[in-house]
């Protein structure tokens, strides 16, 4: 059959086919068009086709109309749709040029944080339909819902009830941030754009021993309409503040960055390691002279007013400090507490860092912010390398590791020299392997110099060294400094802590057992001091200021209370002797009256000067709840500790 014959004999067939009537179309207007062209064209339908055309085929018979009309209004849809996200991005870029004001922020930065906190609380952000779902993590110090630890658990004896924790990852919420992408919001009645974006950057020596790798950077892009970026700088200002709000009455505790980030400077120098309440002066039990003197010292050296006298008589903007004592006294407890107490935030260094080279020290303490608390902890194991000593301490240390074994060796290459020292593979020794690792590790470490003397004063006051921080040295060998370091100018005040004296002692006994202001009482310990019915206890009692007392609320049984019912304390003002409370008291019991009194007959147990403050906390933890109990222990304690302290064993039976 040639093509004419063809068309000739299809034609009648597609013609009848389309001038049928309109419900007839919508069944045979595609599928009789395809039905009459696929002979005409040399092709057969594909069993895909034809499944195709029977749902086509039904929709037309349901629908009553062309469903090429459907199939042509998606199709346009989607054409003006694509049009319009087209015209917007582009509206939207040079709106941005030319309309609005920008500023970016890099997640390197902290404002990034302060700003992703700040529109995670924002109502319409939290219902944004785009949004990324974040792990919140919370700190030690993190308030937490009190009621949720009643998740508490009988203990597998039936005899205490013990805190669960095993669900608390599960019931924590996950914090909503807006997702990569353009979102809008309204802040103090204007319209802002939000822009989250994130780029893969290729950095050659990023990851760990320098190895090539790829970072993620993150960039928040705020733009609002207006030729001004006041509005911007007004929101990040909020978001800064509700950010602190939020940490207020908090330390932050800073330390240098991994090598990585410190090769960028500045702010990638340090990285935050902790946030933790502050410590209030009063918990460090200390003279109260040596803590008024230390404290205006450094009050006078902060004032603003003070670096415009340091300059006009060309003295140094710098303030350095030494405490030295005994281990446990407070040394880093005031170091914090004065941190504190002047709302700075605290950068630790450790010198024996392995990682941390004499230029590293010098650019960290240039990239310190303008008021801050350095901390430079036991300076005296800081293993500082001396300029006439080349040989590091820690080269030292591992000479000394070398056994009897070795030295044999030695001393039989002395008396043959050319004859190499090796050993046949059968001789080799498990040990023989770890020493040569061993070795290996610290040859390697070793080839980072050890920090010198010079490094580190030249870091502290050095010319490019940074002015305007507090420093603070601890140590507990102040005579093993070397002069150079502790002269004046590098440290201006001392600060002596001592073994605990009966002053001290009784100051740490009402600290420990002052009612605590805040919400609850702590738990009672979980181990049983008595049996009792676990179905009527609750594992702390949560209690209320009343009349400037702590009062129990709950009405619970409270664990290790031996006697709830204990006859009220004798009062102890009748100007004969006082008499001493009875009974092992809970500490929410006793009047300051009675606390004050056992306290008293407390320090005079302690033999002055022989204990650290962090012996008798820790002797007092162990009786956080009993107050009496302490007292009455506190002899054959103070016994057992002379009698550990005169054999030098480090382990301790006596608790
Ligand atoms: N004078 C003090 N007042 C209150 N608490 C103290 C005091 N001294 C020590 N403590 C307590 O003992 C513990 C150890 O204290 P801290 O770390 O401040 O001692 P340190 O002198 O810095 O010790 P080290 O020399 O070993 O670093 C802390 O829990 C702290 O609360």
């Amino acid at each position: 059959m040639d093509f004419n014959s063809l068309i000739q004999g299809a034609l009648p067939t597609f013609v009848a086919n389309a001038s049928h009537g309109a419900n007839t179309s919508a069944e045979r207007g595609l599928s009789g068009l395809l039905d009459t062209l696929s002979p005409l064209l040399g092709f057969q339908l594909n069993p895909l086709m034809r499944v195709f055309m029977i749902v086509y085929n039904m929709v037309g018979s349901h629908l009553g109309i062309d469903p090429t009309y459907i199939i042509t209004s998606i199709g346009f849809f989607w054409a003006v749709n694509k049009v319009g996200m087209q015209l917007s991005t582009t509206f939207d870029l040079l709106a941005r040029q030319y309309f609005m004001a920008n500023i970016e922020v890099s997640n390197s930065d902290d404002i990034y944080s302060h700003v992703m906190k700040w529109l995670a609380s924002l109502p319409r952000m939290v219902d944004s339909r785009s949004l990324t779902a974040e792990t919140a993590s919370k700190s030690a110090w993190d308030q937490e819902d009190e009621s949720e630890l009643m998740t508490a658990r009988v203990s597998p004896d039936g005899h205490g009830i013990f805190l669960n924790f095993s669900n608390q990852e599960a019931e924590a919420a996950p914090r909503f941030t807006p997702a990569m992408g353009v979102h809008s919001f309204w802040f103090r009645g204007r319209y802002f754009k939000l822009q989250r974006r994130q780029e893969s950057l290729f950095d050659p020596s990023a990851g760990a021993n320098g190895m090539p790798q790829y970072k993620d950077k993150e960039t928040l892009v705020l733009s609002v309409f207006g030729r001004s970026p006041e509005p911007i700088k007004q929101l990040l200002q909020h978001a800064k503040e509700q950010y602190y709000q939020s940490h207020q009455a908090q330390t932050i505790v800073r330390r240098p960055a991994g090598p990585a980030m410190r090769r960028y400077g500045h702010r990638h120098s340090w990285q935050q390691v902790a946030n933790r309440p502050v410590r209030p002066m009063k918990t460090v039990v200390l003279g109260d002279e040596q803590k008024i003197r230390i404290l205006s010292d450094m009050n006078e050296y902060l004032h603003p007013a003070t670096a415009r006298w340091y300059a006009n008589r060309g003295i140094p903007l710098r303030r350095g400090y030494l405490f030295h004592g005994p281990p446990g006294t407070g040394k880093t407890s005031l170091s914090f507490a004065l941190a504190g107490v002047f709302g700075l935030d605290i950068y630790v260094i450790s010198l024996l860092d392995p990682t941390l080279t004499e230029e590293d020290l010098l650019a960290l303490f240039t990239s310190l912010p303008r008021r801050c608390v350095v901390l430079l902890e036991d300076i005296d194991t800081a293993g500082l390398r001396r300029n006439d000593d080349p040989e590091s301490s820690s080269s030292s240390s591992s000479d000394d590791e070398k056994n009897s074994e070795e030295q044999e060796e030695a001393d039989k290459d002395k008396k043959s020299p050319k004859k190499p020292r090796y050993k046949s593979k059968k001789d080799w020794k498990v040990s023989d392997l770890a020493r040569e690792f061993k070795r290996h590790g610290n040859s390697d470490s070793t080839e980072k110099k050890s920090i010198s003397l010079s490094g580190l004063l030249n870091a502290i006051d050095g010319v490019a060294s940074h002015e305007g921080r507090v420093l603070i040295m601890t140590t507990n060998k102040p005579e093993a400094l070397d002069e150079a370091l502790t002269r004046p100018g590098r440290v201006d005040l001392q600060v002596v802590f001592t073994n605990a004296t009966k002053e001290q002692a009784r100051e740490l006994f009402i600290r420990m057992y002052e009612p605590d202001r805040s919400r609850a009482v702590l738990p009672s310990p979980a181990p049983p001091l008595t049996p009792f019915s676990a179905a009527s206890a609750t594992p702390f009692s949560v209690s209320s200021e009343e009349n400037g007392n702590l009062t129990d609320v709950s009405g619970a049984t409270k664990i290790g209370h031996d006697d709830p019912s204990s006859p009220a304390l004798p009062p102890t003002t009748d100007g004969g002797e006082k008499e001493m409370p009875e009974g092992k008291l809970h500490p929410t019991e006793l009047s300051p009256t009675e606390l004050s009194y056992i306290a008293e007959k407390f320090a005079e147990k302690i033999p002055p000067g022989q204990f650290s403050p962090a012996e008798l906390q820790g002797f007092l933890l162990e009786r956080k709840k009993t107050p009496q109990q302490a007292l009455e222990e506190a002899e054959g304690w103070i016994e057992g500790m002379v009698a550990l302290k005169a054999s030098r064993t480090r382990v301790s039976a006596v608790q």
